[in-house]
C-alpha cells in the first residue's frame, strides 16, 4: 500500500461547486482534503487537469466465471472495471453453475479478492437454478462471507408472482433488494430481439413491446408496497416503464431503478443493418424513450446509471441477428459516454455523475466504504478523471476478454485517468495495473 499526495486535483466541494486543492491518502484512508499540512512520508501523485470523484460502483456486471471463462472471467473483468474508474461491481449471478448458495457466492467474492483490482460483490440468484420456481438459499448467502443483500435472476424474469412476493418478504428482513430484469415472458417471449413497432415488422425480427416491461414493474410496484421491500428495476428502457417508476416513488413505495449508457444513447436505427453487436436485452428503443431516460436521470427518476456489462465470446455473438447472443461490453466506455454525451452535451453535472455513478449505486447496494464523499476519515476509493481528454475506443485495446462494444470507433470527450482502491492505485492513465 502506498501514502499519497494528491496534487493540484479538482474536487467537488458539498454543493457541486468546484475546488482545487491537494489530498491526502495514508494506509488507505484519506486524511486530508484541500491543504495538506503533513506531507511527510507521502508519494506524489500529480492530478494537475484532473478531477477527483468517489470510485464508481456498478450495479450490474456480468463476470461469466464460473462456466464461461472463455467470455470473461472475474480477473480480466476486474481489470475492464479498474481502467473503468470502478472500485466496486456487482456480479450477476447468471453463472455456470448460478449463485444461489453461500458457497458459491463466497467463491465468487474469493475470486474477487485473489485479483484484488476492484471490489467483486457477488448478487445472489432469487430462484434455485434461475427457473423462477423454488426460492434460492437468500439467507445462508446473507449469512455468509460474501453478506449478499442483492438478489437477482438477472437474464431472466421472475415471472411468478407468488415468487416475487416470498423473494421479497425474506429480503426485507435484512434490508436487502431484489433486482428484477422486468421482461414478462409471455408478452415478449425468449426470442424477441427487437423493440416492437414498425421497424421490427419491417425487419422481421421478434418484437419486444414496451407493456412487457412496464407490466411488471407496476406489479414488483405493488409486491414492494404490500411487503414493504425494497425493489430495484434493473436496465429500464423505455418512457412507461419509468413513468410506472415514477409513479411508484411519489407514493413512497421503495422502489429504485438504474438505466444503461446504450439505452440513454443508442437508438434502433442501428439495427437495420443486423449487426448483431447491437443485440442487448431488453431492446434498443427509438429516440422518445431515449429522450424519457435522460429526462429521467436528471429528475431523478432513474437513481443510477449501470453498465449491464455482458461480455460474449465471438462464437456466440458472430451470427445471424436472431441466433447471436444478448448483450455487450461497458465497464471500461460507461464514464466517457455519460460525461460526454451527458455532461458535456446534455445539462448534467460532474456531480450529477458522480451520484447516479457512485453514490445513489453504493447505496442501493448496502456497500459500505463507496460512494462517500470526500473527506478526512473516508476509504479512499476515487478515481481520478480527465474531463477534456479525448478518447476512441478500440475494441482491440478492451481489458475484457470479449469484444462485443458497441462503442468502437468513436470518440468521446472525458477519460478515466487513475483508479484507487482503499489508497491503491488499480488502474494509472486508464490501464489496470497487474494484479
Ligand atoms: N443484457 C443482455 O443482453 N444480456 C445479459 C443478461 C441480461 O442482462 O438480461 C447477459 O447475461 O448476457
Ligand atoms: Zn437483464
Ligand atoms: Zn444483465
Amino acid at each position: 500500500m502506498s501514502d499519497w499526495l494528491v496534487t493540484g486535483v479538482t474536487h467537488l466541494g458539498p454543493d457541486g461547486t468546484e475546488r482545487r486543492g491537494d489530498l491526502a491518502i495514508r494506509e488507505g484512508i484519506v486524511t486530508e482534503v484541500g491543504t495538506v499540512t503533513d506531507t511527510e512520508g507521502l508519494t506524489r501523485l500529480d492530478a494537475d487537469g484532473l478531477t477527483v470523484l468517489p470510485g464508481f460502483v456498478d450495479l450490474h456486471t456480468h463476470l461469466r466465471q464460473p462456466g464461461r471463462e472463455d467470455a470473461e472471467t472475474v480477473c480480466t473483468g476486474s481489470r475492464a472495471a479498474a481502467a473503468g474508474g470502478y472500485t466496486a461491481v456487482l456480479a450477476m449471478a447468471n453463472t455456470t453453475p448460478v449463485t444461489d448458495t453461500a458457497e458459491a457466492a463466497e467463491h465468487v467474492l474469493d475470486l474477487g479478492r485473489r485479483c484484488g483490482l476492484t471490489d467483486v460483490v457477488p448478487v445472489g440468484a432469487v430462484t434455485k437454478g434461475l427457473d423462477g420456481a423454488e426460492l434460492a438459499e437468500l439467507g445462508l448467502m446473507h449469512r455468509s462471507r460474501a453478506r449478499t443483500r442483492v438478489f437477482s435472476d438477472d437474464g431472466r424474469c421472475v415471472a411468478d408472482a407468488r415468487v416475487m412476493r416470498r423473494a421479497l418478504e425474506y429480503v426485507r428482513a435484512f434490508d436487502g433488494v431484489v433486482s428484477q430484469h422486468s421482461q414478462d415472458p409471455d408478452l415478449a417471449g425468449p426470442s424477441a430481439c427487437c423493440h416492437e413497432g414498425e421497424l421490427s415488422g419491417r425487419l422481421g425480427l421478434p418484437g419486444w413491446p414496451p407493456v412487457a416491461e412496464s407490466s411488471v414493474i407496476a406489479r414488483d410496484a405493488m409486491l414492494a408496497e404490500h411487503t414493504g421491500a425494497r425493489v430495484h428495476v434493473a436496465h429500464v428502457s423505455t418512457a412507461e416503464g419509468l413513468d410506472v417508476v415514477r409513479w411508484a416513488k411519489a407514493r413512497g413505495i421503495r422502489m429504485t431503478c438504474e438505466v444503461t449508457p446504450h439505452h440513454l444513447v443508442l437508438g434502433t436505427d442501428l439495427l437495420a443493418g443486423y449487426d448483431p453487436v447491437y443485440k442487448v436485452n431488453p431492446p434498443l428503443r427509438p429516440t422518445e424513450h431515449q429522450e424519457a431516460l435522460r429526462a429521467g436521470l436528471l429528475d431523478g427518476t432513474v437513481d443510477a446509471v449501470a453498465t449491464d456489462h455482458a461480455p460474449h465470446a465471438r462464437h456466440d455473438k458472430e451470427h445471424a441477428f436472431v441466433d447471436a447472443a444478448f448483450g455487450m461490453l461497458g465497464l471500461e466506455s460507461a464514464f466517457s459516454v455519460v460525461h460526454d454525451l451527458l455532461v458535456r452535451d446534455g445539462g448534467m453535472s460532474l456531480a450529477d455523475l458522480a451520484r447516479v455513478m457512485s453514490t445513489a449505486p453504493a447505496r442501493i447496494a448496502g456497500l459500505d466504504g463507496h460512494g462517500r464523499p470526500l473527506a478526512p476519515g473516508e476509504p479512499a476509493n476515487l478515481v481520478l478523471v480527465d474531463p477534456t481528454a479525448t478518447v476512441t475506443v478500440d475494441r482491440d485495446a478492451s481489458h475484457s476478454l470479449s469484444r462485443n462494444t458497441p462503442w468502437h470507433g468513436r470518440t468521446l470527450t472525458g477519460a478515466v485517468h487513475t483508479t484507487i482502491l482503499r489508497g491503491d492505485v488499480t488502474a494509472r492513465e486508464g490501464e489496470p495495473v497487474p494484479c
